[in-house]
């Protein structure tokens, strides 16, 4: 029977035949066919090797001198060029006897040798997965309009190889990072942010075939897999090792957005998205770790009103902080500016004396200004991006909240800490809806940021806070309305447990 052959396939059946003829036995073995079609540096299975990451001398090499390797002999040119024909039409719709498929069916035409191949890095998937049309055309995910449509490109290949390496390296920064987020830091929110952002990553990425991913993937050849920068395995402590990891991620997904690019703009503008979450996670780790820490012992925070006081701002101050307060906001809603900054200056003077962390209600500029150490923020006040520039990067940022999207929020808005309430009906201000203690269970639950239960919270009722899980309070009427401030903040700290 006569077979169409292409001249590559013919001049390769020519040199394994002349190999067969040489070696005196008159049988063909696999090996003389697979050197036939790697004769040409320019040939298609040639170049099918290096794109998929095999040493092309290497392979040579072992086809022509192991003689510790099996050497079956190839089966009939019939056998071999039906099922070239046949991976052919399975793979490009074409039955043409190219060289490409020839090699393809004398690859898979021994499982033994096969396996030798695979020791010097023929990786016969993976050249299958190169010849597979229907791999290059994208299914469109979701929304996503169909990304690239491509039969070989060696710069799909290469821009694959990059992605495919940066995907792992994200992955695994993202690993570290859950690994932190929920038993270092035992924090819901941001284990969960983790958790989107490595689905959402996963996604974008599904934009390129995994099959060409694996194809392009070539870990024994990368250059630089074994090269180790001098701190690599230098960390001094777990937060320390979530910092590097953020820094990997964002360097990671940004290499990814931009080879990305090569298989259409969808991709890049998905893993952008990931990437500024990553900046965001970055703030709100990295940020709340710091607080965490100036705020580990606070556990008793008192708003005052002067003139809710009963006696002096100064002397409820000195007192409270006697009996043990350790934060205190100055939370003035009717004072003119000149006023404030006033208040807000003695205030600062005062609460250094008494050695406590000092926050201003509602207002970034006049905190910056008197030195104070933070500021505290509503729903309805600046954000916290916003007021972190006014305050700068060392100042606490609080925010108020009143419902679970809104701790999700500021924990990811990079705040320091957050106020939960109201609990109960407050003197001090009106409310028509109450979260109550099962918002105090919930926050408990959910963040390991310093959290201060509030809103009408006293010596009888601080109990229900500390049994709903959080042992901060923030009080005002409770300290302000007292004689004698320094006992009842006394009693609130044994309550809270110290
Ligand atoms: C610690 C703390 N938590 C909550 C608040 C309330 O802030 P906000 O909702 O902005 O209301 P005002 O206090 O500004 O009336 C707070 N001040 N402190
Ligand atoms: C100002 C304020 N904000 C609250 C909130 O839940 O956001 S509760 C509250 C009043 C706190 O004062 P007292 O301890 O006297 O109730
Ligand atoms: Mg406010």
């Amino acid at each position: 029977m006569k077979h169409d052959l292409s001249p590559a396939v013919e001049r390769a059946r020519d040199a394994a035949l002349g190999a067969a003829d040489r070696n005196g036995t008159g049988v063909v073995r696999l090996t003389d066919w697979l050197l036939g079609l790697l004769e040409e540096d320019e040939g298609k299975p040639a170049s099918l090797l290096e794109r998929t990451g095999a040493d092309l001398a290497d392979v040579r090499a072992a086809l022509g001198d192991r003689g510790d390797w099996l050497h079956p002999p190839a089966p009939s040119e019939y056998t071999i060029y039906a099922a070239a024909r046949e991976r052919g039409l399975v793979l490009r719709g074409d039955p043409a006897l190219t060289s490409e498929f020839v090699f393809l069916a004398l690859l898979n035409a021994d499982a033994g040798f096969r396996d030798q191949l695979a020791g010097v890095g023929v990786r016969v998937d993976a050249i299958e997965a190169l010849l597979d049309a229907k791999l290059y055309v994208a299914a469109p995910a979701d929304d996503a309009e169909p990304v690239f449509v491509v039969p070989e490109s060696t710069e799909h290949i290469d821009a694959a190889r990059v992605v495919d390496a940066n995907l792992n390296r994200a992955r695994e920064a993202f690993r570290v990072l859950d690994d932190y987020c929920r038993f270092v830091l035992d924090d819901r929110v941001l284990t969960e942010e983790v958790k989107a952002m490595r689905h959402d990553l996963a996604a974008a990425s599904a934009r390129i075939p995994p099959a060409l991913l694996l194809a392009a993937r070539n870990t024994p050849g990368d250059v630089g897999t074994d090269v180790t920068a001098g701190g690599e395995y230098a960390r001094e402590s777990p937060s320390q090792v979530a910092a590097v990891n953020l820094k990997r991620a964002q360097e990671a997904l940004r290499s990814i957005e931009e080879y990305g690019k090569v298989f259409g703009p969808e991709l890049g503008r998905a893993v952008e998205a990931v990437r500024y979450r990553a900046y965001t996670l970055e703030r709100a780790v990295l940020a709340g770790a710091t607080a965490r820490g100036r705020l580990a012992g606070a556990k008793l925070y008192v708003l005052l009103t002067g003139a809710q006081c009963v006696s002096s701002l100064d002397f409820t101050i000195a007192e409270a902080a006697a009996g043990g307060a350790q934060v205190f906001q100055l939370r003035e809603k009717t004072m003119t500016d000149r006023e404030l900054i006033d208040r807000a200056e003695r205030m600062r003077r005062w609460t250094r004396d008494a050695g406590v962390l000092y926050i201003v209600n509602d207002r970034p500029d006049v905190a910056r200004l008197v030195g104070a150490d933070g500021v505290h923020l509503g729903q309805d006040d600046l954000p916290v991006a916003a007021a972190r520039r006014i305050v700068g990067p060392d100042a606490l940022i609080g925010v108020s909240t009143h419902t679970p999207e809104q701790v999700r929020r500021a924990v990811l808005d990079g705040a320091d800490y957050i106020g939960v309430g109201p609990t109960f009906p407050s003197r001090t201000k009106e409310f028509d809806h109450f979260p109550g203690l099962d918002f105090v269970r919930f926050v408990a639950a959910e963040t390991s940021l310093p959290a201060f239960a509030l809103g009408g919270i006293n010596l009888s009722n601080a109990g229900q806070v500390v049994e709903a899980g959080l042992t901060r309070v923030a009080v005002s009427s409770a300290i302000a309305e007292e004689d004698e401030p320094q006992p009842v903040a006394a009693r609130f700290r044994q309550i809270l447990g110290g």
